[in-house]
C-alpha cells in the first residue's frame, strides 16, 4: 500500500512532539507507547481508528500522525471538558485536526452507539470498563483489525480481567508489549 507523503506535516508533528516531550501531565502515554501505536497503524495500513480516553491528546497525536500517512481518520472520546479543550488546541498545533473527530462524551454510552466499522482501537479510559468497551466494539471491528489497550500487565483495576478475557478468545491473537507502560495488542483473525 502507498503511504501519503507530506514532509511538511511530518516536520510540524515531530517539532510539536519534541517540544512537548516533557510536558505531558494528564495521565498521557509515554512517547514509546505512542510509537508502538503509530507503527501498528502504518504497517497494517489501518484507516478507521477509535480511541477511548483522549485526555489532552498525546496518544491521539501519534495515532493521527499514522493516519495522515494511511489516509485515515480517528474518532477519540473524552469526558472531561478541560482536557478535551486542551486536546483540541494540541491537535491544531500539531497540524493534525483534519484527521481527528474529537468527541466530548461519556464513552460508556457513546462507544456502544458507534457503528464503525473500525480497523484499529486504542482503549485508555477508565480501566474498570475495559472489558465492556471491548465487548461493545468487537462486532464493529473488522477481521484483520487490531484492538489495543494501555496499562496492561500491571494489575490495575479491570485490566487483568480484560487481558484474561481477550487472551482467551480463539479469534484474537494477543500479545503484550511491555517496553513502555504495557500495551496489549490483539489482532482479530476471524469472526
Ligand atoms: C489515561 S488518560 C488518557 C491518556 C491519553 N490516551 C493520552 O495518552 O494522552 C484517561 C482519560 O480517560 C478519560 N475518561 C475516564 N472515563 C471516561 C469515560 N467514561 N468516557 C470518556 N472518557 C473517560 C479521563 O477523563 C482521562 O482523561
Amino acid at each position: 500500500q502507498e503511504l501519503n507523503n507530506n514532509p511538511e506535516l511530518d516536520e510540524q508533528v515531530q517539532t510539536f512532539l519534541d517540544e512537548n516531550r516533557r510536558s505531558w501531565r494528564d495521565m498521557n502515554i509515554p512517547a514509546i507507547d505512542g510509537q508502538i501505536l503509530h507503527d501498528i497503524i502504518v504497517e497494517n495500513g489501518y484507516t478507521r481508528a477509535l480511541e477511548i480516553g483522549t485526555s489532552t491528546g498525546h496518544s491521539a497525536i501519534w495515532i493521527a500522525w499514522a493516519l495522515s500517512k494511511t489516509g485515515g481518520k480517528l474518532i477519540t472520546i473524552e469526558i472531561d471538558e478541560d482536557r478535551y479543550n486542551e486536546a483540541l488546541e494540541n491537535f491544531e498545533e500539531a497540524g493534525l485536526s483534519e484527521f481527528i473527530d474529537a468527541k466530548l462524551a461519556n464513552a460508556h454510552t457513546l462507544v456502544p452507539e458507534l457503528e464503525g466499522p473500525f480497523d484499529f482501537v486504542f482503549s485508555d479510559a477508565d480501566k474498570d470498563w475495559y472489558t465492556n468497551y471491548f465487548k461493545a466494539v468487537d462486532p464493529n471491528l473488522v477481521v484483520g483489525g487490531c484492538f489495543t489497550a494501555h496499562n496492561i500487565g500491571r494489575g490495575r483495576g479491570g485490566t487483568t480481567e480484560f487481558y484474561e478475557h481477550i487472551s482467551s478468545l480463539s479469534n484474537y491473537e494477543t500479545t503484550l508489549n511491555s517496553t513502555g507502560n504495557g500495551v496489549s495488542i490483539s489482532y482479530k483473525r476471524g469472526e
